[in-house]
């Protein structure tokens, strides 16, 4: 869990997620596991079996978009990117004065989102990642015009309870979307391929799983606790001569490195034409 994660058992306010399905459900739970008291919580969706598995959790759930947001603190758009725009219309005239409006939207700017919310709400870009789920979610911010620096540290506090943030120039959030939103995707692509190969060296598929799991959280690790490059920390493992060496000479071969940083700039790319 992240160190100095608050505590939001005491936390006052009330929240709404508008959506919440992979991204924004794994807010939400990373939110509960934080101690946020369910009842304090609102969610809609689109289908009854997902608004029922909220209600098993204590979790108030329902179809009207409008009705949710009424009195509600902070409102979280968890649906996809090109129903933004349209739940904004549904909610604008429901926003309590105070209501802060978090995106968590691929490539939707802020200036569309304000332009929906309506003149003068506080509005907070969020770029976060499924990891939130299990209390190590990467969030990157950038408050809008009418957003103060409170009502922002008011949102890092709320999202440093399941992750890490960090506030940037909206002009780095397509680019953030490449490396932390997407990052996920590519970490478990690199798992399964991982096993795979054990798998394909004789190693019974549930051991290989596990030794690629526990590889890539504990590199993972090291990489946050420690200072050192992830180059550096690459070349201790890599013996002259040894068996690592004709590893990453293979993926070398299939530039595997170029090809992964060109897969940040694709998803960039696409992040951004997703906001029209
Ligand atoms: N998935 C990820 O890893 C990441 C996603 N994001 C962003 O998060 C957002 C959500 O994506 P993701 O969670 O993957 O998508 P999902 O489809 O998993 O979730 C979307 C949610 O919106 C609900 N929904 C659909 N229509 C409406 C509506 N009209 N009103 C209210 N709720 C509705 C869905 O209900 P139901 O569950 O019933 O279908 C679902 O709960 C996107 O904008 C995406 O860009 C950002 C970073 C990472
Ligand atoms: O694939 C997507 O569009 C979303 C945004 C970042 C991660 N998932």
């Amino acid at each position: 869990m992240t160190t100095d994660a608050p505590d939001l058992s005491d936390f006052t306010g009330t929240v709404t997620f508008l959506g919440a399905g992979a991204m924004g459900g794994a807010v939400l739970d990373g939110f509960l596991a934080a101690g946020l008291p369910p009842e304090r919580v609102r969610v809609t969706a689109a289908r009854e079996r997902t608004r029922a598995r909220w209600e098993e959790r204590g979790v108030s759930a329902g179809a009207d978009n409008a009705e949710a947001v009424r009195g509600a603190d902070v409102v979280v758009l968890g649906v996809k990117p090109h129903l933004v725009a349209d739940v904004l219309d549904e909610v604008r005239d429901a926003l309590g004065d105070d209501a802060i409006v978090v995106s968590l939207a691929a490539g939707i700017t802020l200036e569309t989102l304000e332009g929906r919310a309506g003149a003068g709400v506080p509005v907070v870009r969020v770029m976060p990642n499924t990891p939130a789920l299990v209390g190590e979610g990467m969030f990157v911010l950038t408050g809008g015009h009418d957003c103060s620096e409170e009502q922002l540290g008011r949102v890092v506090d709320l999202l440093r309870s399941c992750g890490e943030t960090e506030v940037v120039p909206e002009k780095w959030q397509d680019a953030a979307s490449g490396v932390s939103g997407s990052g996920p995707a590519y970490v478990f692509y690199v798992a399964d391929a991982l096993a795979e190969g054990g798998v394909f060296e004789g190693l019974p598929r549930d051991l290989a799983v596990r030794l690629a799991a526990q590889t890539l959280l504990g590199a993972g690790r090291m990489l946050v606790e420690s200072d050192t490059p992830a180059a550096t920390l690459r070349e201790q493992v890599t013996s002259p001569g040894g068996s690592t060496a004709a590893a990453l000479r293979v993926l070398d071969e299939g530039a595997v490195r170029h090809r992964f940083s060109a897969a940040v700039s694709a998803a960039t790319r696409r992040a951004g034409e997703m906001g029209g």
